[in-house]
C-alpha cells in the first residue's frame, strides 16, 4: 500500500543520479508515502548494476538507492512540516550528512529490491531516518541516515 504520487515527481529541478527525473542516465527511483512517518520504494536492478558476481547487486547501488529514498523522504517531510504540498513555494532541500549501511545478505540482481524508510527524529536542521532493503523477501541491508537541511541554492 502506498499514498499518492511519487515524491520525486513532485520535487522540482532534481538532477540527482539516484533519484532525479531530470537525469536520463540515472536510476530514477520512485518513493511513496505509506502513512505519516514511513515511505516505500521498489527498484528493479539492471544487469549492469551487478557486483563482482553477476547474480548480485552492487553495494554502491544499494547505498545510492537507500541514500536517495531517505533524503527524498526527508524533503517531502520538510514540506509536510511546513504545511505545504511537496514542491510548492520556496524549495526545501536536504543533503546527506551521514549514511551508515550494514550489508547483511546479498541482493539478487534479477529481483526488485524493496525499501522501507522510517523517520525517527526531526528538528529544524536535520531529520534522522532508518531504512531497510529487502530482496526476494530477505533482509539484505539496514541503514541509518542523517538528512541535513541545506539552502535552496546548495
Ligand atoms: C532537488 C533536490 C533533490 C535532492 C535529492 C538528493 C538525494 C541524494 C542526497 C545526496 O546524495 S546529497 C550529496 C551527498 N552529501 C553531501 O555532499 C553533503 C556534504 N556535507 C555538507 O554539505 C555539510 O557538511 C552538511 C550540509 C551535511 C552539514 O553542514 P552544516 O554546517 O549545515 O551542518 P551543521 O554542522 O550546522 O549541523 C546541522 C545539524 O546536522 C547534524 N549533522 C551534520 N553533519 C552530520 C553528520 N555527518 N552526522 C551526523 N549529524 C550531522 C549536526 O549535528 C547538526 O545537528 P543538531 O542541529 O542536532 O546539532
Amino acid at each position: 500500500m502506498r499514498d499518492g504520487a511519487a515524491i520525486q515527481d513532485q520535487i522540482p529541478d532534481n538532477h540527482c543520479f539516484g533519484c532525479g527525473p531530470q537525469n536520463d542516465h540515472g536510476l530514477q527511483i520512485k518513493s511513496y508515502w505509506r502513512g505519516e512517518n514511513e515511505s516505500v520504494c521498489e527498484f528493479t536492478p539492471l544487469p549492469h548494476h551487478c557486483a563482482g558476481p553477476t547474480r548480485y547487486l552492487n553495494g554502491g547501488i544499494i547505498a545510492t538507492v537507500i541514500d536517495c529514498h531517505t533524503i527524498c523522504t526527508a524533503i517531502a517531510d520538510g514540506y509536510r512540516q511546513a504545511g505545504r504540498d511537496t514542491g510548492t513555494g520556496n524549495k526545501i532541500w536536504y543533503a546527506t550528512g551521514k549514511l551508515e549501511v550494514q550489508y547483511r545478505a546479498p541482493a539478487e540482481i534479477d529481483e526488485p529490491v524493496e525499501l522501507t524508510a522510517k523517520i525517527l527524529e526531526r528538528t529544524e536542521r536535520k531529520t534522522v531516518l532508518s531504512c531497510e532493503l529487502k530482496s526476494a523477501g530477505r533482509l539484505c541491508a539496514t541503514a541509518n541516515v542523517v538528512a541535513v537541511r541545506v539552502p535552496d541554492n546548495w
